[in-house]
């Protein structure tokens, strides 16, 4: 053998560690998750991972190569978060709600946090139409924009593991929520339509709302709604005055509890 094959050997050697490793790596992470489920002990604590980033700088500080380790980690990471999440869900999670209750935001927030795929239904409808639901709504009416909302829905079928931000008036076909449960699960947020109003009162993107910002308005809509909302949710979350992680977190004790 020459020399050259014999460092080649060494380097091979080097991967079957690295990959021993991560997978020891990844069977602990199951085991955490197995731990705080059995336990009762809050699932997401992003507190944990930033102690974690912690540790590893100490790890790295001195290191020849601590911006490609890093670089490395940041994969390993998201790939443990990927893990965490497949763990927890198989099925896609689906948010629904009043308008203001926070579907986007808090939707958006899981996706980071389970480094799964985030999907806004009302971002994927306008830049399917090349217009802002605003001008859907004028141009083509509301039939029109509810029939891309189904439309969207089956195609989204397809998927799995994704978090889906639905818009507010999703829930109201039967059709729509049918479609949500063949492959997910139906979270509901809510919140007082006096929250609602202080969250929405600067935004112009809602054409039902416009005209009638004020808690009566909200309030009636609402209560029209509620019965649609209520039987499609498979768990119901308040969100009143409360921060997107602590949603987050009740979204996740939830549904793995199949409260
Ligand atoms: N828990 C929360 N606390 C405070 N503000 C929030 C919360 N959730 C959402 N918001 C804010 O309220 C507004 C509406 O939220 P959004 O996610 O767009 O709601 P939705 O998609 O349900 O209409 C946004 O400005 C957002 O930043
Ligand atoms: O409740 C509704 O009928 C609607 C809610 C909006 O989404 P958000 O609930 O995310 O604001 C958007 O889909 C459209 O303006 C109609
Ligand atoms: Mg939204």
């Amino acid at each position: 053998m020459n020399q050259l094959e014999e460092i080649r050997q060494r380097l091979d050697l080097c991967d079957k560690k690295i990959v021993s490793v991560l997978e020891e790596r990844m069977d602990i992470i199951k085991e955490i998750m197995v731990y705080k489920k059995e336990n009762g002990l809050p699932i997401l604590q992003p507190e944990q991972e930033k102690h974690q980033r912690k540790m590893l700088m100490t790890h790295v500080s001195e290191n020849t190569y601590k911006n490609e380790i890093l670089d490395i980690f940041a994969y390993i990471l998201e790939n443990s978060r990927r893990i965490q999440a497949r763990t927890l869900f198989t099925h896609n999670i689906l948010l629904i709600g009043f308008m203001g209750v926070g579907k986007s935001t808090v939707s958006s927030y899981l996706s980071k946090i389970l480094a799964s795929p985030y999907v806004e239904m009302d971002q994927e409808i306008v830049d399917k139409e090349g217009m802002s639901i605003n001008k859907i709504f004028e141009e083509y009416g509301e039939t029109y924009f509810r029939n891309c909302e189904t439309n969207l829905l089956i195609e989204l079928q397809k998927g799995n593991n994704q978090i889906i931000s639905c818009g507010g008036g999703v829930a109201m076909r039967d059709e729509n929520v049918a479609e949500m449960k063949k492959n997910g699960k139906v979270v509901l947020l809510t919140a007082s339509p006096e929250v609602i109003l202080e969250r929405v009162k600067d935004s112009d993107e809602r054409p039902l709302l416009r005209g009638h910002k004020n808690t009566e308005y909200i309030s009636k809509l609402m209560e029209e709604r509620r019965p649609k909302y209520e039987a499609a949710a498979d768990v119901i979350v308040n969100t009143d005055h409360k921060r997107v992680e602590e949603i987050a977190e009740e979204i996740v004790v939830k549904l793995t509890r199949g409260e």
